[in-house]
C-alpha cells in the first residue's frame, strides 16, 4: 500500500472496482442460467414487475447506505438491460442456431467511427470473436454481405437531430438483404485533445461536417477556432494524434478517441441532449425471432397512386392492432411520381395477426416487401415500484 494517501485510496478503490467487475460478471453468468431456464418454461424474457419490485427494494437498500434513488435506480437500469439483451442473444442463437462464434461484420468508416463501435458492440453480444471490416461507403458494406465477404452489414439509418439517412432507405429498396437487427446508440459529442490541454489553447478543430452541426452551438461560443473538415470523426481523430498538439482537438466519440490514444477535453456537446442514432444490422439470411422476445419487423411497399392509397394500407395494420413505429417515404428511382413507403411494426412476421395483414396489404398494394423480423434491442426501463 502506497505512503503517498492519495494513492493508497486510489488503490483501494481499484480493488473495489475489480470485485465489482466480478460480480457483475457472475450476475451476466446468472442472467444466461435464466434464459436457459426460459428456454423450458417458455416464459417471456421480461418480466417488469419483478424489476419493478427488485428497483423498488434497491432504491430502499441505498438510502440506508446514503445513496440516492436516482443514481441507484440509473444503474440498476443498465445492469437490467445488459442482462435483457444478454437473454434476448442466447434465445436468439438457440432458435436460429447459430453456432458461429465469429463474425465479418462490415461497417462504414476507420477504427472510432460511431457505425465502428456499434459494430462492435453488436459482435459482442453475439459473437466472441469479430472480424471488423471497415468501408468507405455503404454500398460497399451492402456489397461486401451481398458477396459473402462479410456476415453482416451495420448500417445507420437514422439521428435524432439530423434526420433520416436517405441513402441507406435507398439501399433498402434494391437488395435482397435481410434485415436482422437494430441498435440504438446515444451520440455524445466530444473535444478530444492528444495529451494536457484547454479549451483556451485550442486554435484548431477537425471532424465531419457532422458533428459540427450538431454541436453548432458550442462551435459559435468559440469564433476564434478555425474548423478543419475530414471525411469521418475518425479521420479527424487520426490527424490530432498525429500533430500531438495541445492546440489542435478533434470532434468525435469519447470511445473512439481512446481508440487513438485521445482524451476527452469536453463532452456533450451536441445542441440537443438526447441525440440518437439508430442503427441497422443485415444478413443474406432471414432469423426468426422467438414469442419471448419483443420483435419488430420492416416493410417496404408501394401502394399505387390511387387516392387514400396509403391510408387503407395503414387501416390494415390498425385493424389487425399492429402498432406502427416509423413510417418513412422515399421516391422510386425512375418513377417520381410515386413513394416507396418503409414501415416499421412492433410485431413477430410469425404472427397470425401479422400474416392476416400482410395478406391484406398484399392484395391491396403494388408491391410488398418483408425487410426482415429482428429482436428489438430498445429495452425500455421500468421505475421503482
Ligand atoms: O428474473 C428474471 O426473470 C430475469 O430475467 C432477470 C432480470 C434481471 O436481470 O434481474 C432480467 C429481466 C427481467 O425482466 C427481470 C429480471
Amino acid at each position: 500500500m502506497s505512503d503517498n494517501p492519495l494513492l493508497a485510496l486510489r488503490e483501494r478503490i481499484s480493488a473495489l472496482d475489480l470485485k465489482l467487475l466480478s460480480l457483475l460478471a457472475e450476475r451476466r453468468e446468472l442472467a444466461l442460467e435464466v434464459a436457459r431456464n426460459k428456454l423450458t418454461t417458455h416464459r417471456p424474457i421480461r418480466d417488469k414487475s419483478r424489476e419493478s419490485d427488485m428497483l423498488g427494494q434497491l432504491v430502499e437498500e441505498g438510502k440506508k447506505r446514503n445513496l440516492d434513488g436516482f443514481y441507484v435506480t440509473r444503474l440498476f437500469q443498465l445492469i437490467i438491460e445488459d442482462s435483457v439483451l444478454t437473454q434476448q442473444a442466447l434465445l436468439q442463437s438457440n432458435l436460429n442456431q447459430t453456432i458461429e462464434r465469429s463474425a465479418r461484420i462490415a461497417f462504414l468508416g476507420p477504427k472510432g467511427s460511431y457505425s465502428h463501435l456499434a459494430a462492435r458492440q453488436y459482435g459482442a453480444r453475439y459473437f466472441d470473436q469479430v472480424v471488423e471490416c471497415g468501408c468507405l461507403k455503404f454500398t460497399d458494406i451492402v456489397q461486401m454481405v451481398e458477396t459473402g465477404q462479410a456476415d453482416y452489414g451495420v448500417l445507420p439509418i437514422e439521428n435524432s437531430s439530423s434526420g433520416s439517412i436517405n441513402d441507406v432507405y435507398d439501399l433498402l429498396q434494391h437488395t435482397n438483404l435481410s434485415l436482422v437487427g437494430e441498435l440504438t446508440n446515444p451520440i455524445d459529442h466530444c473535444m478530444l485533445v492528444a495529451g494536457e490541454s484547454t479549451l483556451e489553447q485550442i486554435e484548431v478543430v477537425y471532424s465531419h461536417p457532422q458533428p459540427f452541426q450538431q454541436c453548432s452551438q458550442f462551435i459559435a461560443r468559440h469564433p476564434q477556432w478555425k474548423i478543419e473538415y475530414c471525411e469521418s470523426t475518425a479521420a479527424a481523430m487520426e490527424k490530432v494524434a498525429a500533430l500531438n498538439s495541445p492546440k489542435a482537438a478533434a470532434l468525435g466519440s469519447g470511445p473512439g478517441g481512446a481508440l487513438y490514444g485521445l482524451q476527452v477535453l469536453e463532452q456533450n456537446l451536441a445542441n440537443q441532449q438526447q441525440n440518437f442514432t439508430r442503427f441497422i444490422i443485415l444478413a443474406r439470411k432471414a432469423i426468426e425471432v422467438s414469442e419471448q422476445v419483443p420483435a419488430k419487423t420492416t416493410l417496404i411497399m408501394a401502394t399505387g397512386q390511387q387516392s387514400g392509397a396509403l391510408v387503407e394500407a395503414l387501416l390494415v395494420l390498425r385493424d389487425h392492432g399492429i402498432v406502427m413505429t416509423r413510417l418513412e417515404s422515399r421516391p422510386i428511382n425512375g418513377n417520381p411520381r410515386e413513394e416507396m413507403f418503409y414501415i416499421d411494426v412492433q410485431a413477430n412476421l410469425r404472427d397470425g395477426a401479422m400474416q392476416k395483414a400482410l395478406t391484406e396489404l398484399l392484395a391491396i398494394t403494388r408491391s410488398l416487401k418483408v425487410l426482415g423480423c429482428y429482436p428489438s434491442e430498445n429495452v425500455v426501463p421500468v421505475d421503482p415500484s
